[in-house]
């Protein structure tokens, strides 16, 4: 297969997925909506967490709600547990890694709040000890999952909310959550404000 052939085959694949995503995930966005809604309407937070492409993520989708989106309006309380690298290496070299995101969410997680567990596997011991910590704290879960969920999709509860990429690529699974977050941000916005 040529570069070009490559290229070209990404593309195809890519709309492929996003077009299946939307007709598969557009009820479980619609609920995730309203749930972080919710959350930030009864004065609660968001907590989000992920490894590599998906801390960026995690960092990423924190952004657009703590600063904004596409409109003017007041910030909304979401936090990215990826960031403080202090926080995450102490935890890391002193307990273990699968605690840097469990440990936190013990800390700052408080009842009425939501996680946001971004995995592509579903797999990462940092993520699933991170849900189990939320769990303890009574903060409900939103979960961004691929493939078959792994085994984050046997740690959900009734109460819980898995958004699954139908991809087994790591990289088509990223892409869906992406478009995920923005459509997220923009329904959140667009019921905040008013816009129809
Ligand atoms: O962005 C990518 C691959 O596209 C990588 O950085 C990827 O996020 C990392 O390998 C993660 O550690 C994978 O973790 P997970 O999605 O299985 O929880
Ligand atoms: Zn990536």
């Amino acid at each position: 297969m040529s570069l070009q052939d490559i290229i070209r085959r990404t593309f195809a694949e890519t709309v492929e997925t996003q077009q299946s995503a939307a007709l598969i995930l557009s009820d479980t966005i619609e609920q995730a909506a309203a749930c972080i809604l919710e959350t930030f309407l009864g004065g609660h937070k968001l907590l989000i967490c992920g490894n590599g492409g998906s801390a960026a993520d995690a960092q990423h989708f924190a952004s657009e709600l703590v600063n904004r989106f596409e409109h003017e309006r007041p910030g909304l309380p979401a936090v990215a547990l990826t960031t403080d690298t202090s926080t995450l290496t102490s935890i890391a070299n002193d307990y273990a890694y699968d605690q840097v995101f469990a440990r936190q969410v013990r800390v700052l997680g408080q009842s009425g709040d939501v996680l946001v567990a971004i995995s592509t596997s579903g797999n990462s011991a940092n993520v699933l000890e991170a849900i189990k910590a939320a769990r303890e704290r009574d903060l409900r879960v939103v979960a961004f999952t691929g493939r078959d969920g792994g085994a984050l999709a046997g740690l959900l509860s009734d109460r819980d909310i898995e958004i699954r990429a139908p991809a087994d690529r790591t990289a088509r699974i990223q892409e869906v959550h992406l478009v995920v977050i923005h459509v997220l941000c923009d329904l959140i916005d667009r019921q905040l404000l008013g816009i129809r």
